[in-house]
């Protein structure tokens, strides 16, 4: 059975007593035509623990029956029809990928059913008492659901690309977003979608909800990250918890409320009693994950559908309905548009957009699709001329912008297949005449909140510094690399010399890559040696540090590598890592971001501590040498004998002979391990030795040339290197340099630092 992986049992409803009335299920049923639901996850969920368990399904009421046949002992599920008994149960849990919010008895109780809750509008709208505790918010005339879930993550304010986004999309029209990164865009497009799903429901006859939102990312974990961010916005929020001991007033935290005034908005907002707000279901779905269990959530139905554009173009050519329902959108978005193109999803999203144009527009539309168009309902008709596009990058050229707004679109993009970005995007069928183009891209795209620096070194010593700056600035540093090779090579070097570094790059599993990032964001000194995988629309919470260490390919790369830290105006630092031979392709990229290299100031280096790493660096390649000879001479040798025998092949007579002469072998494998020994134990002694700086005392903190006693008393030393004063890497830079141009969202202070 499928889910029998997950070691949990399907679980028998009656905890109340009564016995449930039970109706056998259909012969062929097996689990996966189970009443499965999907229960809602916290943002953090999917990054955070459990083990790397991403999404949870449970199922309630079913009994397991196993029957004695001929063929065998068979397992049958026997439904009991009696849900409102079910839901005084707990049930049990199971790993899936999707998500829905909401699941009241009523709406759970229809869907299993069949049946849409939204055929009847909400009694009574409870509202949110925003002018006291959202006053930022007030001119936003969002559902009261998101309002309650912003001031449950103490959004304050709506960032500068939300304030602008909002209104515009409430009114309807298409939106072209370019932020920096880090700035809210998930938001800036989730809540008005949201808020028009969540909205006082419209009579709807179908018997199974149709997709209205399609949200496409470049990379599998955007895609996770953005559905974990909306279902955020949808969970049931305690306001309680949420401001236990402070509350927001006046945009100010801490002031004047107590818990019951907020969870008591007055006798005209009271909590709905009839009944909760329209469900509104957001499931995720993407490579690396089973296809099964994804194609069973669509089976069902979803509200909003996050994507890449690989799996839904795979699921797609099977699936017909989703085909039509995309051809019926009511939302279309382009999250980090530009990157799906490099992402090698060209041909895919090429196909998933031909899909959402327009008749007019579709005179090459595939035809495996064209037959599509014929079955449409005059409803649906009415949407697709609804359907609102948003274009959300933080990196987008201005001519790009300006093309997409006059809709330059000539008669070649049409009829060609697309090449480029632009082609690409010069293909969205925008249903709105003046798309609305808010780009508040900061000046050379540096984020206020970043500080750079750059380190010029050989390239064969960058190792060295690399594991300098993690130890003199210890705190969250994700290295980029340009190739997994890279990573393979520097992570067990990492490992030999202690530092705390996970791997991320696509040739992982994508289980493992989401505990990578989890082992990574849940310690605050770690390491993720990455692929630019991880450089695009990752929200990993507090990056202290971005290293280059190889220079991206590009400047939009640059800009979205450095991304990763200084989110939501936090301080952030970004080290650029520069080779004699990559100084060139430095001076091209800030030249294309109009900035200069002198921006860029050095860092200051301790060489005398330099030095000293160095010699435990040496001896951690040796060891990684010695331990790949070995393991590579074992390999090999197991591989030839594994296919002579496959292939009933007599071996060569010297390699038999080597073989045979186990002594030999022996010995050999003998002296090769205790040479990796006696390297490993001289390298864990080098790594007990205190680091100390020059001119301080091991001996006697008091004395040396540079006593640090007064840096002990002043809680100010550094733990890992003596006698060097302890501070952020923006301490570390060379002054004097041209200082940069540091530019301020005066109406936007993000978190406390
Ligand atoms: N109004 C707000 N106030 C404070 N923080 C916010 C607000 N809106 C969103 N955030 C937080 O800011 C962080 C960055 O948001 P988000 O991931 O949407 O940025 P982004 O602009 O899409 O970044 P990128 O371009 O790198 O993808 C998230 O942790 C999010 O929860």
């Amino acid at each position: 059975m499928e889910r029998s992986a997950t070691k949990r049992k399907l679980k028998q409803s009656g905890r109340s007593g009564k016995k449930p009335k039970l109706a056998h299920s259909n012969a062929n049923s097996n689990a996966n035509s189970l009443p499965w639901k999907t229960v809602s996850r916290s943002k953090e969920a999917w990054l955070g623990a459990e083990d790397g368990i991403l999404e949870l399904e449970e199922v309630e009421g079913v009994e397991v029956v196993y029957e004695e046949t001929e063929a065998g002992r068979v397992v049958k599920f026997n439904i009991a029809q009696n849900h409102e008994d079910n839901h005084q149960d707990g049930g049990e849990e199971e790993l899936a990928f999707g998500t829905e919010s909401r699941e009241d008895e009523g709406q759970a109780h229809a869907q299993l059913e069949g049946i849409h809750s939204e055929t009847e509008p909400a009694l009574e709208l409870p509202q949110f008492d925003t002018e006291n505790l959202l006053p930022a918010w007030q001119s936003y005339p969002l559902h009261f659901q998101l309002l309650r879930s912003i001031y449950a993550q103490k959004f304050t304010l709506p960032t500068p690309i939300q304030s602008r986004t909002i209104p515009v999309s409430l009114s309807g029209k298409d939106v072209i977003g370019i932020a920096e990164t880090g700035s809210g865009k998930t938001l800036a497009y989730g809540l008005p979608i949201l808020h028009h799903l969540l909205s006082p429901a419209r009579p709807s006859k179908s018997s199974k909800r149709t997709l209205k939102a399609l949200i496409l990312c470049p990379t599998r974990e955007l895609a996770l990250q953005v559905s974990s961010h909306l279902n955020v916005c949808l969970n049931e929020v305690d306001l309680d918890a949420a401001h236990s001991s402070e509350s927001v007033r006046n945009g100010k935290k801490g002031k004047g409320m107590n818990k019951q005034e907020l969870n008591d908005p007055g006798p005209s907002q009271q909590k709905p009693k009839a009944r909760s707000p329209p469900l509104v279901s957001v499931a995720a779905i993407m490579g690396g994950m089973s296809s099964q269990k994804q194609r069973r959530i669509l089976d069902r139905g979803v509200d909003v559908l996050v994507g890449t554009p690989g799996r839904l173009w795979d699921i797609l050519q099977e699936d017909d309905t989703l085909a039509r329902e995309i051809k019926n959108l009511r939302f279309l978005v382009l999250d980090e548009a530009d990157r799906m193109v490099q992402a090698g999803h060209f041909a895919e999203l090429d196909h998933i957009l031909r899909l959402t144009l327009r008749s007019s527009q579709q005179e090459d539309t595939d035809p495996e699709f064209k037959e599509l168009d014929k079955t449409k309902d005059a409803g649906h008709a009415a949407e697709k001329e609804n359907m609102q596009t948003f274009v959300f990058s933080a990196t987008m050229n201005k001519d790009l912008q300006r093309n997409l707004k006059i809709r330059k679109r000539s008669k070649a993009a049409k009829t060609k297949p697309a090449s480029t970005l632009d082609d690409l995007l010069l293909r969205l069928d925008f249903r709105d005449p003046e798309p609305e183009v808010i780009d508040l891209s900061p000046e050379g795209r540096v984020v206020s909140t970043l500080r750079e620096g750059k380190i010029e070194c050989l390239s064969a010593d960058k190792d060295v510094y690399l594991y300098y700056f993690l130890l003199r600035y210890p705190g969250r540093s994700l290295v980029f690399l340009s190739s997994i090779d890279g990573i393979r090579r520097l992570l067990p070097l990492m490992e030999l010399l202690n530092v705390n570094a996970f791997p991320l790059h696509s040739q992982l599993e994508q289980r493992q890559r989401l505990n990578n990032l989890d082992r990574f964001k849940s310690s605050q000194n770690s390491v993720l040696l990455a692929t630019d995988i991880a450089a695009r629309g990752l929200d990993v919470p507090e990056v202290d540090h971005v290293i280059h260490y190889q220079i991206p390919r590009s400047a939009d790369v640059y800009v979205h590598r450095n991304g990763r830290t200084a989110r939501a105006m936090r301080k952030g630092f970004s080290m650029l890592m520069c080779g004699p031979d990559e100084r060139r392709m430095v001076r091209a990229l800030l030249g294309s971001l109009n900035r200069d290299e002198s921006e860029i100031p050095d860092m200051t280096i301790d060489l005398h501590m330099l030095d000293k790493l160095k010699a435990r660096v040496q001896l951690a390649k040796q060891i990684d040498k010695a331990q790949h000879k070995v393991k590579k001479e074992n390999y090999e040798k197991n591989w030839i004998k594994e296919a002579a025998e496959a292939m009933e092949i007599e071996l060569d007579s010297d390699f038999a002979a080597s073989d045979d002469d186990e002594g030999t072998v022996h010995t050999k494998k003998r002296k090769d391990s205790a040479k990796v020994g006696a390297l490993k134990a001289e390298l864990k002694q080098l790594l007990a030795q205190p680091l100390l700086a020059k001119g301080i005392s091991a001996k006697y903190i008091t004395s040396g040339s540079r006593s640090i006693i007064d840096d002990m008393i002043a809680h100010n030393y550094h733990e890992t290197m003596l006698g060097v004063v302890k501070g952020d890497a923006a301490d570390g830079l060379v002054a004097g340099k041209k200082k940069k141009k540091v530019l301020t969202y005066e109406e936007w202070n993000g978190f406390e630092q």
